[in-house]
């Protein structure tokens, strides 16, 4: 189902980015083929997509840096491309997947670079630096600074001149959990302080208790646009019940539970495991579920709740087989 340009827009949403039925081809091939959607002040929005998808692509022509073939891009209503792009690009921060660097230049001298190429005071990048923890490190080359290191003297650049739009590609690629944890901290006080903050990712996991709305590139067109709960319930993907048993527990017992259910409850898919029964449920069945199960006084010594991930709604990593109905055991 193609989105439309608003889909999922939240009330009162402001655009800052919009695009209009964008189109890349090289030669013959089609890397983005007529996107349109809304971008609005203050989220964050993750645009996804298998290897080859037209992340980049997309990206690139946000960013200016490449042409479309056609359609229109627009940053607070102002054309990426063309005469005007210079004043848009000065409230645009980018960090590349591989932001470059020079080994020999200091942290605090390479943000004085790059606060020279953007024409901004150099004033800014000490405390830029102590904004992304390196205010220790200024001094040190850059030859000595670790992966994390250099990613968050990437996302200071990024920082400089205070931008009010912040493109990240791929930007926790390499870096370690406590690097990840501290830059999705920062984002979420940038994100607070009125940024709209543009990512790719290829870690869903790590994208969808972050983002505030998703894109889904397939094949260079959006597949799907909305926050990520809007995108399970359209898809509807079960939710898995995980349910320990008490190891004492005979399989006749356990039938018999299972029996007891209600009879839209026993024709739920249900695979019995050892120790534990693994119930695939639609979101309206949940409820309903967990309090039948609730009432197996002391069968149950523990309860699991999975929702889908994004992985399972566009990338087919089906969850768990699921191979039987609770009250017959056949084939669901
Ligand atoms: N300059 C180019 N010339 C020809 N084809 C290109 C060019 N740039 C990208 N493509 C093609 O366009 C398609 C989309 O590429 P793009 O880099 O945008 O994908 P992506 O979603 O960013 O992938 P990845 O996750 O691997 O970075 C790919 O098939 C790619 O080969």
């Amino acid at each position: 189902m193609p989105p439309r340009a608003n889909a999922a827009l939240p009330d009162g949403a402001e655009p800052v980015i919009t695009l209009r039925n964008v189109t890349r081809r090289f030669a013959a091939f089609t890397a983005v083929d007529d996107v349109s959607m809304d971008i609005v002040r203050g989220e964050v929005f993750g645009l996804i997509g298998h290897n080859g998808a037209g992340k980049s692509t997309l990206f690139k022509m946000m960013l200016g840096l490449l042409a479309v073939s056609s359609g229109d891009i627009r940053i607070s209503g102002a054309p990426v491309a063309g005469s005007g792009a210079r004043a848009v690009r000065r409230h645009i921060g980018y960090l590349p997947e591989n932001v470059a660097l020079w080994d020999n230049l200091t942290g605090l001298e390479t943000l004085h670079f790059f606060a020279r190429l953007k024409r901004i005071d150099k004033a800014e990048c000490q405390p830029l630096l102590e904004r992304v923890g390196l205010g220790h490190a200024g001094k040190r080359p850059v030859r000595a600074y670790s992966k994390g290191m250099r990613q968050r003297l990437g996302f200071a650049q990024a920082l400089l001149g205070k931008p009010q739009v912040l493109f990240l590609d791929e930007p926790t690629t390499g870096l370690d959990p406590h690097a990840i944890h501290f830059f999705w901290d920062t984002l979420a006080e940038l994100r607070d302080q009125g940024l709209t903050i543009v990512l790719t990712s290829h870690i869903l996991a790590e994208l969808q208790n972050r983002v505030d709305r998703v894109a889904v590139l397939t094949n260079g067109k959006v597949q799907a646009l909305g926050s990520v709960e809007a995108l399970r319930d359209m898809h509807d993907l079960p939710i898995i019940v995980q349910l320990q048993l008490s190891p004492q527990m005979a399989p006749a017992q356990r039938d018999a539970l299972l029996a007891s259910l209600p009879p839209q409850l026993a024709a739920l898919p249900v695979e019995r495991q050892v120790n534990g029964l693994q119930f695939s449920v639609p979101r309206a069945s949940k409820l309903p579920l967990l309090q039948q199960v609730m009432a197996w006084n002391g069968a149950v010594q523990d309860i699991q709740v999975s929702e889908p991930s994004l992985e399972d709604m566009f990338f087919g990593k089906s969850q768990a087989p699921v191979r039987q109905t609770a009250a017959t055991g056949r084939e669901a």
